[in-house]
């Protein structure tokens, strides 16, 4: 009896026994067949392995309502596959009504009762375990479906993912991000299309990514000497501080051109401008959940602190816009010290089939701000920590940098060039990600259109969340899935950025995916490999490396709850 549609064996042509296919890795592939091999029938509702992720290459599948209705299974022929020689005949239960599992829901609130008590992709991943790898939640009136297996995730991230590029509006992103005309909270369309052409085509290419070299190694140069002054002090380093210190300088000066630290007050200033508004895109509005309870949010201020915010960020981001504007006029920019700014009020000069609206340029601004600078201060804080918990790896690490680097070199930071060969520091950035995917359910996407998944039916309007924490932490997908090992990602080419294995999703995949990869890898491996070439670090007051904890805030970007402070020794090599 075939689990979905539980027509019988013998409702295909085949015959009887039921077998699970098995896949080379021994995982099933979540198809059964009869012992003659001729009928098959679809039991999980999976493509692939549910290990290894392998595609059930010689099976053909017939989405076709008729195959229940009839109550037979339908012949087709496998024209796809070269080595295919025959008929094969599939079952699939008509994938038009039948919707992911769900657990059950209380009136007007759905599942949003189930969401309290622990960090959302925790919670998720508990409730995956029960209902499955994709399953539908109601959070108020609004259908969520969680994705939490790599077949699954590949079918929103690539086979499907016109279907599912869009993102859903909030409250919060509509009035900050002047109705979502951005590329990181906007619909997917043409609009979208061209944001994102810009985005990777002039601000964020290789070449303008090298570009920002000197920026970099500057700002990098200030941080190893607020260190050193720290060490000589004998005062332990707030990691945290000081590394957030360093990301948002160096996206403001990409961005804007300049940093604002140097201002008295105005540096702290932008930097709480910033983290109100990622405050405010967490934050719960009963409107978009509950629509007829939306009044609540006037009256507990929810609506004038978003009004205050959105007004505050239009005010600096048309004072920065205006500065640049006034500079070109004076022709103070040239080529040579172009800024974001600089590069999108350009544009239309260079490429006449650009057209942005002041909006488009401001939501542009925020998406590098917002998207480049919690990002890698996370992910710096998160290996820091794991190195400091494994000595092992932490020693290996350092040695590599030394090595490659060489006894002699004089140089304060590290020739981006020599990073290539820093292999295994790059599989403790992957390593530390896999633990710590710093956006753990990627960004939302909403379906715009009804369509499916697994063979589930997602009707137009579903959101969807890609858990890639739980991903990166099933045991039935990676071995010792909870230990931090980095010489799982050494000598593989398995695994990237971009997400060529759907158990590794770090900066999700497909069209939506993270377009700032390049600038994120180089700016990582150039701050952990200065800071680890340069200085020994340890645990303050006698602290063992076990003590240290590894648990996690609550925000968009999952950073460390606590602080990371550690004692920085300078190393003498020369
Ligand atoms: C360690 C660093 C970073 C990580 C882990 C990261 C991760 C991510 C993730 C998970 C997404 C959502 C992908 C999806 O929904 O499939 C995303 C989107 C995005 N990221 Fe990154 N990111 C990083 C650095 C950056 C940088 C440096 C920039 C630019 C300066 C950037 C700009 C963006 C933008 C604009 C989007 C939205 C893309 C779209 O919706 O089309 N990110 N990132």
């Amino acid at each position: 009896m075939c689990r979905i549609c539980h027509l019988s064996s013998r409702s295909g042509e085949g015959g009887s026994e039921l077998i699970l296919l098995g896949c080379h890795c021994k995982g099933e592939l979540g198809f059964a067949h009869c012992h003659c091999a001729e009928a098959w029938f679809m039991v999980k509702g999976n493509r692939c392995c549910e290990i290894c992720g392998a595609n059930a290459e010689n099976i053909t599948i017939v989405i076709d309502s008729r195959v229940l209705e009839e109550g037979h299974a339908r012949r087709e022929l496998n024209t796809q596959n070269p080595h295919d020689n025959g008929e094969r005949i599939v079952c699939w239960k008509s994938p038009t009504h039948l919707l992911p599992p769900s657990p059950p829901t209380l009136p007007v609130i759905g599942n949003l009762h189930q969401l309290s008590g622990s960090l959302p992709h925790r919670i998720l991943q508990e409730l995956s375990a029960k209902y499955g790898p994709v399953m539908l939640l109601h959070l108020g009136s609004v259908p969520t479906v969680i994705v939490s297996s790599p077949p699954a995730a590949e079918e929103v991230l690539k086979s499907r993912d016109v279907a599912f590029a869009s993102r859903p509006h909030t409250t919060v992103t509509h009035r900050l991000f002047f109705g979502n005309q951005d590329l990181i909270f906007g619909k997917y369309g043409k609009q979208w299309r061209q944001l994102r052409r810009i985005a990777t085509v002039h601000l964020l290419s290789h070449t303008r990514v090298l570009s920002f070299r000197p920026a970099r190694q500057a700002e990098v140069a200030l941080l190893v000497a607020d260190i050193r002054s720290a060490a000589a002090a004998s005062r332990p380093v707030n990691v945290s501080d000081v590394i957030i210190e360093f990301t948002s300088n160096f996206i403001c000066r990409v961005a804007l051109g300049r940093t604002y630290s140097e201002e008295k007050g105005e540096g702290s200033k932008v930097n709480k401008l910033f983290d109100e508004i990622t405050a405010l895109l967490v934050a719960f509005p009963l409107r978009d959940y509950i629509p007829w309870l939306g009044w609540i949010d006037r009256l507990n201020g929810f609506d004038y602190k978003v009004k205050k915010v959105a007004l505050e960020f239009d005010t600096f981001i048309e004072q920065v816009i205006q500065e640049h504007i006034n500079m070109r006029n004076r022709n103070e920019r040239t080529h040579n010290n172009e800024d974001l700014v600089d590069i999108l009020l350009s544009l239309g000069d260079v490429d006449s089939s650009v057209s942005l609206s002041q909006e488009n340029i401001k939501g542009l601004i925020f998406d590098m701000f917002g998207g480049g600078t919690d990002t890698t201060f996370a992910t710096i804080e998160w290996v820091m920590t794991e190195l400091i918990r494994h000595p092992n790896a932490m020693r290996r690490v350092q040695e590599e940098i030394r090595g490659v680097v060489g006894a002699e070199a004089k140089e304060e930071i590290i020739g981006e060039e020599k990073l290539e060969e820093m292999k295994y520091l790059r599989a403790v950035i992957m390593e530390a990600l896999r633990l710590h995917p710093i956006v753990p359910l990627l960004l939302p996407r909403e379906a715009s259109v009804d369509t499916q998944l697994q063979g589930y039916h997602i009707p137009k309007g579903t959101r969807v969340l890609v858990n890639a924490w739980a991903l990166g932490r099933d045991p039935k997908l990676w071995d010792k899935a909870d230990e931090f090992s980095p010489e799982r990602f050494l000598n593989t080419c398995a695994f990237d950025f971009k997400g060529k294995d759907f158990r590794y999703l770090p900066f999700g995949a497909g069209r939506r995916g993270c377009p700032g990869i390049g600038m994120a890898e180089v700016t990582l491996e150039l701050v952990l490999a200065t800071l680890l070439l340069h200085f020994d670090w340890e645990l303050p007051d006698g602290m063992r490396a076990e003590e240290l904890d590894a648990d996690e805030g609550h925000a968009i970007v999952i950073h460390r709850k606590s602080k990371l402070v550690l004692v920085a020794k300078p190393c003498r090599r020369h």
